[in-house]
C-alpha cells in the first residue's frame, strides 16, 4: 500500500467541489493505487459548514477504498497542513454579464492568507492549482504570499479551455478528440486567451491545414473557446462546474503522473516567448516526473503574436489592479 497523499480542496461545499471530491476519492486524479486524505476548507459560515458536513457524509457513504480519512475545517492552517496537492477552488463565481476579472476585488484577497498558510504548513513539494477566478492573477497572489516555496509550484487552470478547444476541433474535422494533439491555450483564462490551432495536429496532420477554413478559425473557433464560460452561464444560469472539476482532475493528474501529450497550464512566466517574468501565463507544457516544462521553439505568425500581446497586456493590467496584494 502506498503512503497516502494529502489533498486540500477549498470551496469544498461549492458546485465544483461537489463534482471534484468524489473523483479524487475514487482515484481518478492521483491513481487507482494511491490512497488519499482529503482536507476540506470552507468559510466559517454555519450554512457553508453544514453543507460541507453533508458532502463529507456522502463521501463516507461511498465507502471509497482509497479515501483513508478526511477533515473539514474553516482554518486554512488545518486544511493545508502537510498537503501534497492544494486545489484552490473556493471563490465567488461570476454571473451573467460579468468578466472574470470583475471578480478580482471580491476574490483576490482570499489568496493572500491561503498562500501564506500554504507557505507555512504545506509539504515543501506541494503542487498548487488555482481554479477560483480570475485564476491566473489569483495564482500570482497566492504564489507571492507563500514564502519558502518555488514559483513553479503554483499554477492556474487553463485545462478547461484546452479541453474545450480539443472538442471544437474534433467536431469540426469529424475526428475523435483523441486524434487532436498539440493543442495550446496561451495567456489568460479569460476572453483574451489565444487558443492556437496552427500548431495543433489532427490524426497526425496540421490542424489548421486540415480545417482549411481561416474564417472558421478566426470567427468561430477562437471566440467559441474564449467565450465558452459565458455561454455555459447563459445556458445553465450557473458557471460550469462538472467540466471545471474534470479539467482540474486532468491538470493535476498530468502534473503528478506525467503525460505524453502537450497540456495547457497557467504557469509563472519565465521569459519564454518574450513574456516577462511576473505573471501567470498559459503555455503548452509537457509533464514528467512531477514537473512541467514549457514547450519551446514554437514560431508564431503576426496574427498569433498580436493575440498573445493582448492577453499579456490584460494580465499585466490585472496585476496592476491588485498590486497592493503582492507583498
Ligand atoms: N479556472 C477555471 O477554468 C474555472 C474557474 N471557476 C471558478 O471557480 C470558483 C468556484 O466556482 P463554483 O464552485 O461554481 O462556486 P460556488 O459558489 O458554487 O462555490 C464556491 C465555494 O467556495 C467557498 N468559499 C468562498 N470563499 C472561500 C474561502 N475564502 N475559503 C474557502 N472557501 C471559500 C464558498 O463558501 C462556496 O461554497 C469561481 O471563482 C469560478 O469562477 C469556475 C469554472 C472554471
Ligand atoms: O466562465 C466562468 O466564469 C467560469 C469559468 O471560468 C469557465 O467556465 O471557464
Amino acid at each position: 500500500m502506498k503512503k497516502p497523499m494529502r489533498v486540500a480542496v477549498t470551496g469544498a461545499a461549492g458546485q465544483i467541489g461537489y463534482s471534484l471530491l468524489f473523483r479524487i476519492a475514487s482515484g481518478e486524479m492521483l491513481g487507482k493505487d494511491q490512497p488519499v486524505i482529503l482536507q476540506l476548507l470552507e468559510i466559517p459560515d454555519e450554512k457553508a459548514q453544514k453543507a460541507l458536513k453533508g458532502v463529507m457524509m456522502e463521501l463516507d457513504d461511498c465507502a471509497f477504498p482509497l479515501l483513508q480519512s478526511m477533515v473539514g475545517t474553516s482554518d486554512a492552517n488545518v486544511a493545508f497542513k502537510d498537503v501534497d496537492v492544494a486545489l484552490l477552488v473556493g471563490a465567488r463565481p461570476r454571473g451573467p454579464g460579468m468578466e472574470r476579472k470583475d471578480l478580482l476585488e471580491a476574490n483576490g484577497a482570499i489568496f493572500v492568507p491561503q498562500g501564506k498558510a500554504i507557505g507555512e504548513v504545506a509539504s515543501r513539494d506541494v503542487k498548487v492549482l488555482v481554479v477560483g477566478n480570475p485564476a491566473n492573477t489569483n495564482a500570482l497572489i497566492a504564489m507571492k504570499a507563500a514564502k519558502g516555496l518555488k514559483p513553479s509550484q503554483f499554477t492556474a487552470m487553463m485545462r478547461l479551455d484546452h479541453n474545450r478547444a480539443l472538442t471544437q476541433v474534433a467536431q469540426k474535422t469529424g475526428k475523435a478528440v483523441t486524434d487532436v494533439k498539440k493543442m495550446s491555450i496561451w495567456g489568460n483564462h479569460s476572453a483574451t486567451q489565444y487558443p492556437d490551432v496552427f500548431h495543433a495536429e489532427v490524426a497526425g496532420k496540421n490542424a489548421a491545414q486540415t480545417i482549411n477554413d481561416q474564417a472558421w478559425i478566426e470567427g468561430t473557433f477562437i471566440p467559441t473557446v474564449q467565450k465558452r464560460g459565458a455561454a455555459i452561464i447563459d445556458a445553465r444560469g450557473l458557471s460550469s462546474a462538472a467540466s471545471a472539476a474534470n479539467a482540474a482532475i486532468d491538470h493535476v493528474r498530468d502534473w503528478v503522473l506525467g503525460s505524453s501529450e502537450w497540456v495547457s497550464m497557467g504557469v509563472p512566466s519565465d521569459g519564454s516567448y518574450g513574456i516577462p517574468e511576473g505573471i501567470i501565463f498559459g503555455y503548452p507544457c509537457t509533464t514528467a516526473n512531477g514537473q512541467y516544462t514549457i514547450v519551446k521553439g514554437i514560431e508564431h505568425n503576426d496574427f498569433a503574436k498580436a493575440k498573445i500581446a493582448a492577453t499579456q497586456k490584460e494580465l499585466e493590467e490585472e496585476r496592476a489592479a491588485i498590486a497592493h496584494l503582492l507583498k
